[in-house]
């Protein structure tokens, strides 16, 4: 907890706020006992006039209404305390997730950061929103009571500073128990989550392969597992509970029992101060128990506070940006790769320093066998990644000197599962312009990037909603949207990941037009499969086992580079077959 604490201290201006507002609370808790104890001790044994008693009713009236107002504006704060936190902290995880998007989105199930930003951060809502306002609470309110008894009769408030640390003590306890079932509770959750989440994305495949029960039975299991970890932290709710009750009733039965004797026996103390001890115990001991209670839901935030930590601090090494512009240009960037290295993890893919330089204009063509490197390099000219040794220039400069907004609104990376967001053809087509963009900007977008005769056969066109809850579309037709946004943006620099997978060629041939037309203001790199692309590029790049072993025009690989010469062979004979 000693993390949230942190976070809670510096909240300094809601902190004094609620200092002024519990000492206030504490005011008006014992307003209200003295005058209880006024009126009771004026109708019952001074039977005083009427007119003498409506004075101390309204100010008893106004004690209550203070209460109220004290105990709603403590709440109030701690709810803004709460909401300022939750924003705090899932910013940072949205900032984590961001500075490197591919690799965060790698690492760990999806499913799992969803629940840590959504469920594991509203956990610690308690947290700032209870516990932290109800520690100052419960400082300041018994505080002051326990003056006012010992002012009043001081064997009292012995009792109390004796019986008042059970309450506490108790609740540690249980806090130590609760610490670690909430944890487990919050870990069962982000799993079910996880597995949830995995499972709805997978569910084709599981149909596929009859995986599908299987499946159901291990969601079932992993929500059982939660639903167990739930009560078991209930369970300790519901004891601590009855606990924590049961002190405050014995001790208020203690503090009653010397306060009798000492009225009736010993006659020592008067009948108000007698009462007014006796109506402000149970206020004593109510303002502990809440602690306690809010005690046990501030464990709770401390289990997801952990969770949260832990996704924030998973290695992720994040890719820098500087502050130069790059919105100047006047030709397509001149790019050189100097010894650029990545790395996945160690003993993981390694792809091998590159030297090469693509100057502006230029079409780049990278080849090579599946799981040669090829996206990975691709990755590292986006900026998606950051090299793990050389560097990339850009115009002579370090790519990290520039600005991100300003690289990103260069380039378009058209990859082969291009997203698509749930909205309509239009909105996933305007995502390429950072400015407004009208609808015939679109519709020629649209036209430019083959897409329009597609569009025009359905029945809402650039209105049909796709994506996740619309219309599916195929890879071809997602591609063109993609290329369509491209065609918004008009990049500088565009990089291509041609499909591997059957488009029908006339889908082939609008993609390879539309691809044309926009590098035609742009320099291109592009993962290239099919000879066509491939003997069009200014230069070839071939890769094997994340090195390029070769660079050069088709006819010149055609002479010097045998894989190269093997893989156009293969390439002319799928095409003859
Ligand atoms: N996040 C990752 N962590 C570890 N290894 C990875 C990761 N992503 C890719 N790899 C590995 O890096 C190697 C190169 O992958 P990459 O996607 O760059 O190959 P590719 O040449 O583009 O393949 P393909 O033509 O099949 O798309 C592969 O062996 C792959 O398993």
């Amino acid at each position: 907890m000693n993390d949230l604490k942190k976070l809670a201290k510096e909240q300094k201006g809601s902190r004094i706020w609620l200092i002024v507002s519990s000492s206030g609370l504490a005011l008006s808790v014992i307003a209200q006992a003295y005058l209880i104890v006024k009126i009771v001790d004026l109708v019952f044994l001074q039977q005083a006039l009427f007119e003498k008693i409506i004075p101390l009713a309204v100010w008893l009236a106004i004690a209550l209404l203070a209460r109220v107002g004290f105990t709603y504006f403590n709440g109030w704060i701690g709810v803004k305390m709460a909401t300022t936190m939750k924003r705090k902290f899932r910013e940072k995880l949205f900032e984590k997730f961001s500075s490197n998007p591919l690799q965060a989105s790698i690492a760990g199930q999806s499913g799992h950061k969803v629940s840590v930003t959504m469920d594991s951060v509203d956990e610690l809502d308690s947290y700032f929103s209870k516990y932290a306002p109800q520690v100052i609470q419960s400082t300041i309110v018994p505080l002051s009571i326990l003056i006012v008894v010992a002012i009043q009769h001081f064997p009292s408030a012995v009792i109390m500073m004796v019986t008042a640390p059970f309450i506490p003590l108790f609740y540690a306890i249980i806090g130590i128990m609760t610490k670690k079932k909430s944890e487990e509770q919050m870990d069962k959750m982000a799993i079910f989550s996880g597995h949830f989440l995995d499972t709805l994305q997978g569910l084709t495949t599981l149909k596929l392969f009859g995986r599908s029960n299987q499946k159901k039975e291990s969601i079932e299991q992993s929500s059982l597992d939660f639903r167990d970890a739930t009560m078991e932290v209930l369970k300790v709710a519901f004891v601590s509970s009855l606990m924590l009750e049961l002190i405050s009733m014995l001790s208020i039965g203690i503090i009653a029992l010397e306060i009798g004797l000492q009225l009736v026996v010993f006659e020592n103390i008067t009948f108000v101060p007698a009462f007014f001890i006796l109506v402000l115990a149970p206020e004593f001991y109510l303002a502990l128990k809440d602690l306690g209670s809010a005690f046990h839901t501030g464990r709770g935030s401390m289990g997801a506070a952990n969770k949260v930590n832990e996704e924030l601090q998973q290695d992720i090494q994040p890719v820098n940006w500087g502050n130069k512009p790059l919105h100047h240009l006047t030709e397509p960037p001149h790019i050189m790769l100097d010894h650029v290295g990545y790395q996945y993890e160690e003993d993981e893919f390694e792809l091998h320093p590159v030297t090469a330089e693509i100057p502006a204009y230029k079409q780049i063509a990278i080849v090579g066998k599946t799981g040669a490197g090829k996206t990975t390099l691709l990755h590292l000219l986006a900026g998606l990644l950051p090299p793990t040794s050389g560097e990339l220039k850009v115009n002579d400069a370090s790519l990290n000197e520039y600005q991100e907004e300003e690289w990103l609104g260069q380039i378009s990376y058209i990859s082969q599962h291009p997203y698509i967001f749930s909205g309509t053809l239009a909105e996933n087509i305007a995502l390429g312009s950072k400015k407004d963009v009208t609808r015939n900007e679109i519709e020629e977008a649209g036209q430019q990037a083959g897409i329009s005769g597609f569009v025009n056969g359905l029945a809402q066109g650039y209105d049909t909603i796709v994506g996740e809850g619309g219309r599916g579309l195929s890879g071809g037709e997602k591609q063109r949207v993609a290329l369509a946004r491209a065609f918004l943006k008009k990049p500088s620099f565009i990089i291509f990941d041609e499909p591997t997978t059957g488009l029908d060629l006339f889908t082939e041939q609008i993609l390879q037009q539309s691809i044309q037309t926009l590098s035609k203001q742009a320099t291109m790199v592009t993962v290239a499969h099919r000879l066509h692309t491939i003997r069009q590029a200014d230069e070839i790049w071939v890769m094997e086992q994340g090195t390029i072993v070769a660079k050069g025009t088709h006819e010149e690989l055609l002479q010097t580079t045998s894989v190269y010469q093997d893989m156009v062979d293969v390439q002319k004979r799928s095409v003859t077959l």
